[in-house]
């Protein structure tokens, strides 16, 4: 059984997972029989050091594939013929290092703007609004791989947010941040969950972003648990989640 955001419908832009697990050499990391990500879902993904937390994304973004299981994606606009079975570009991961393009910040907001099919004031609107959400006025002129680590994931999630994707997941993204820049990746995020974006957040531990959630994930024992209570700040270390997903290991 799948958990699912009740005010999306069952035909809603998905990746629907089944029967995954997932090994490295003989050790079985997780696994899972039904997990669904769709638009609408806002997820709090939570596990310890090594669960599998950023491979389970990255499956689930069609970067890595299972040991067993199966992958799908649904509502998307249909791929060109040479990506028949293609995830990629679907759910987009977003990594704890994220990947910056060489060039300047301004290069690297521009170019995710490129992708999209806006005319030139709305391109010139929702740049100036990334740049100000994330506060990057100062620093567009700097070359990319000059910014601080907390700096990279800022102008990494004003890329994302200006790009619109349906379905984003951000891998530990307030970690290396001051209490400042969290604020301003907060808002961002928020913002894409008003958008509707499907929205799949890990993090070690409760705060302010995952309080933004309507769902938790947890990664732990080998499976991966889902259920519709969050755990606030108070109760995430009390193992009292409704436990949906059982898979077998080994
Ligand atoms: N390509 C690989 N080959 C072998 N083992 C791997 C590979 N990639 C990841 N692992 C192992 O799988 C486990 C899970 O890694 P993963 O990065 O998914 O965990 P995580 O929950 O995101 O961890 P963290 O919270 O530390 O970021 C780790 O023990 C890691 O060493």
């Amino acid at each position: 059984m799948a958990l699912s955001h009740p005010s999306v419908s069952n035909d809603a832009i998905q990746v629907h997972a089944q029967n995954v697990l997932m090994k490295y050499q003989q050790h079985t990391l997780f696994s899972v029989a039904d997990l669904t990500f769709k638009q609408g879902d806002v997820i709090y993904l939570q596990g310890d050091n090594g669960s599998g937390k950023s491979t389970l994304m990255k499956i689930l973004a069609g970067l890595i594939t299972p040991t067993q299981g199966r992958v799908a994606s649904h509502g998307f606009a249909r791929n060109p013929w040479w990506q028949i079975d293609s995830l990629l570009g679907k759910a987009v991961y977003l990594h704890q290092h994220p990947y910056l393009f060489e060039g300047s910040v301004k290069y690297n907001l521009t170019y995710a703007l490129k992708q999209l099919t806006l005319t030139a004031k709305e391109r010139h609107h929702r740049i100036e609004q990334a740049i100000n959400m994330a506060q990057l006025n100062d620093l567009l002129d700097h070359h990319a791989s000059d910014l601080s680590g907390g700096e990279r994931q800022r102008l990494a999630i004003a890329r994302a947010w200006i790009a619109q994707p349906k379905l984003l997941m951000l891998d530990e993204p307030i970690s290396n941040m001051d209490k400042h820049s969290q604020r301003l990746v907060l808002a961002m995020i928020n913002q894409l969950k008003q958008d509707g974006t499907g929205l799949l957040i890990s993090s070690h531990q409760t705060c302010g972003l995952t309080a933004l959630c309507k769902q938790h994930w947890h990664i732990k024992q080998g499976t991966v648990h889902t259920s519709m209570h969050v755990p606030t700040t108070e109760t995430v270390h009390q193992s009292n989640t409704t436990e949906l997903h059982y898979g077998t290991t080994n």
